[in-house]
């Protein structure tokens, strides 16, 4: 079996692959206090809660925004397989041209979930990761990651007000159903909720009128806690949570060849 694990901010991602069939999925908070130890017991235990054991995992393939939890999980994949995982780098294939200043520099969460919507859809693609930190990434109907804009998240949106005032309290996060707020409360969230949601489906009415996309041809997904917030008649936007796994599961088809 592969596992795959999606290493990022907030979250860290773990897909359990048998051949092209994702049989599971689980995530932990990404936590860089925990030690080796920590993390390979919880990935056990979570394994095993699901009938699955760790000698079961053959193969491992990480992405990682993390740097400093990439070599921790390559050293625990490596006590898992006995062998080295691939970590999603500049000489993984990917099956996608990378058209930025500097490809090594883009996030491989970016990547991972571009190689999964570029695998599964034809035509212009905009992915968007409406996670804490929200980006919304632009590929061509030739497989060309074009690059993408990089934003604050709903809950940076949420915490800046209440750290940078005096007076304005933290609140939850949710769909206004009002536009306009009667009182601190609701102000603020519809404030931050059409706010975010105006920012990003801004950023794609931008791209798909400077690039002339057209409506037939293009495909706009989202994957991300946030995603719900986005969902609206404007556009129609396909939410898969699953894209970065898949994507992992993809570029370990093109490179397993290559494990030592
Ligand atoms: N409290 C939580 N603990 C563990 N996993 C969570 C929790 N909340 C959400 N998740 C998982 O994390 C995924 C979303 O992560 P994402 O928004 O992509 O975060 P990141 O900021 O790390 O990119 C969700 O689809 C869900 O599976
Ligand atoms: C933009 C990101 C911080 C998003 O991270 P995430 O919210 O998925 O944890 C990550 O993709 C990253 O660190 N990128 C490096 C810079 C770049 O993509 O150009």
């Amino acid at each position: 079996m592969l596992l795959a694990i999606d290493i990022d901010n907030k979250f860290t991602k773990f897909g359990i692959f048998n051949f092209d069939q994702m049989l599971d999925s689980f995530s932990i908070v990404t936590d860089k206090n925990r030690s080796i130890e920590e993390t390979k017991l919880t990935i056990k235990l979570i394994l095993l809660d699901k009938k699955i054991n760790l000698s079961d995992i053959d193969d491992i393939i990480i992405s990682s925004v993390v740097p400093e939890l990439s070599i921790r999980y390559e050293e625990i994949s490596q006590k898992i397989t006995n062998k080295k995982p691939i970590l999603i780098s500049s000489g993984v294939k990917t099956g996608l041209n990378i058209k930025c200043e500097s490809p090594k520099e883009v996030g491989s969460d970016r990547i991972i979930r571009a190689v999964a919507a570029s695998k599964t859809y034809d035509g212009d693609i905009i992915v968007i990761s409406a996670s804490s930190i929200t980006t919304v990434d632009y590929i061509n109907s030739k497989k060309e990651f074009l690059g993408g804009l990089i934003l604050p998240g709903i809950d940076l949106f949420e915490d800046s007000l209440h750290r940078q005032s005096a007076k304005l309290p933290q609140v939850e996060i949710k769909k206004s159903d009002k536009f306009l707020g009667n009182n601190t409360i609701s102000s603020i969230q519809s404030g931050i909720y059409y706010g975010y949601q105006n920012a990003v489906l801004g950023i794609v009415n931008n791209i798909v009128d400077q690039y002339e996309l057209k409506k037939s041809n293009t495909v706009i997904l989202t994957t991300g806690v946030h995603s719900d917030l986005l969902i609206n008649s404007k556009f129609d936007i396909k939410k898969d949570t699953t894209l970065g796994l898949n994507g992992l599961k993809y570029i370990y088809e093109l490179n397993k060849n290559n494990l030592k």
